[in-house]
């Protein structure tokens, strides 16, 4: 069906605020956010300001970021309009896009960093980021395939993004919100995640041991198990995606039960630990090499200044 410019399909993800494996502080704090902004109104009103708000959710693949838009989408009973910015092919067609969105909806743009050149050539690496995560580094080669898709088109800029959403806002006669999401935090233009534009950063992170309760509720109706003190104990010591536990956590065959799921999990969960480890003494070796090439290139210097 199509309605203006966009097709609909209806939402019925199951995702809830219940079944989101989060830190419980932080998805009430949340929850508190929406509950506020939807009561807003006259607020709003009153001091002059369009009745929106703007959530950026950054981290890496896997934490859940396209489940909390659907928690709140449920939550709100909103309706999501999904926009993939690499198919739009002007900032005119953007803006005809965002005008034609209804009250009580929730745009989402999923990827930013993916679909226009917002973040400079390359994601910068950080110094201490001797080796990156496979599946990071797999989404990098997709978004750097996306955006020179993008740019070749030469379709919607950055400054064209800031107008579709600015208008927007303008425009638009009841609540809406806007939703960003990126793995690549870091090297996006600081002009579109401005306070203003977006004004709730929401970190979705790896897995611990309150957002795994939740899980094991979720997959496997259990609040409480022998193994549990284990596995909190190697949630800390690794960084391991509440989509990688919960793979952990799906019964596969009828022989499964949680003590299966939950033995397999801290088999997992050693196996991240062993591979972590690893990692760490590799990177060590490299830069105790460094600093011994240094010394040496010192050495060659001063010996090289007596002579
Ligand atoms: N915080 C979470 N709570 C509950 N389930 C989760 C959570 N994070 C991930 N999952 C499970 O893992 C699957 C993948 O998660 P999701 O697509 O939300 O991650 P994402 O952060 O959007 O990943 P990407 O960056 O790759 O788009 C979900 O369908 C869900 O089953």
């Amino acid at each position: 069906m199509r309605e203006g410019r966009w097709s609909t399909v209806p939402f019925n993800h199951p995702a809830t605020f219940e079944t989101l494996a989060m830190d419980p502080e932080k998805k009430e704090s949340i929850k508190k956010d929406l509950i506020k902004f939807t009561k807003g109104k006259d607020y709003y009103n009153k001091i002059g300001k369009a009745w929106k708000r703007g959530y950026l959710l950054y981290g890496p693949p896997g934490t859940g970021k396209s489940t909390i838009i659907s928690a709140m989408a449920n939550f709100l009973n909103y309706d999501v309009y999904d926009l993939e910015l690499t198919s739009v092919r002007s900032n005119l067609e953007l803006k005809g896009l965002m005008l034609d969105t209804k009250a009580k909806s929730i745009v989402v743009i999923e990827d930013i960093d993916c679909s226009l050149d917002l973040t400079g050539q390359r994601r910068k690496k950080k110094d201490d980021e001797e080796e990156e995560d496979d599946e990071l580094k797999k989404k990098e080669a997709e978004m750097l395939l996306k955006r020179e898709k993008a740019l070749r088109e030469d379709n919607v800029t950055l400054s064209g993004l800031l107008n579709a959403i600015d208008g927007l806002w303008s425009a638009c006669s009841g609540e809406k919100i806007i939703v960003f999401t990126t793995n690549f935090v870091d090297n996006l233009d600081p002009a579109l995640i401005r306070r203003g534009r977006m004004d709730n950063h929401i970190e979705m992170s790896y897995c611990r041991f309150e957002a795994f309760k939740v899980l094991a509720k979720n997959y496997l109706d259990i609040e409480s198990h022998d193994l549990y003190g284990e596995i909190e104990r190697l949630l800390e010591e690794t960084d391991m995606s509440p989509a990688d536990v919960a793979e952990n956590l799906m019964l596969k065959s009828d022989e499964d039960n949680a003590n299966v799921c939950l033995k397999q999990l801290v088999e997992s969960l050693e196996e991240e630990k062993k591979k972590k480890a690893e990692k760490e003494a590799r990177k060590k070796k490299k830069k105790a090499e460094e600093e011994e090439k240094k010394e040496k290139l010192k050495g060659t210097k001063e010996n090289g200044k007596e002579i």
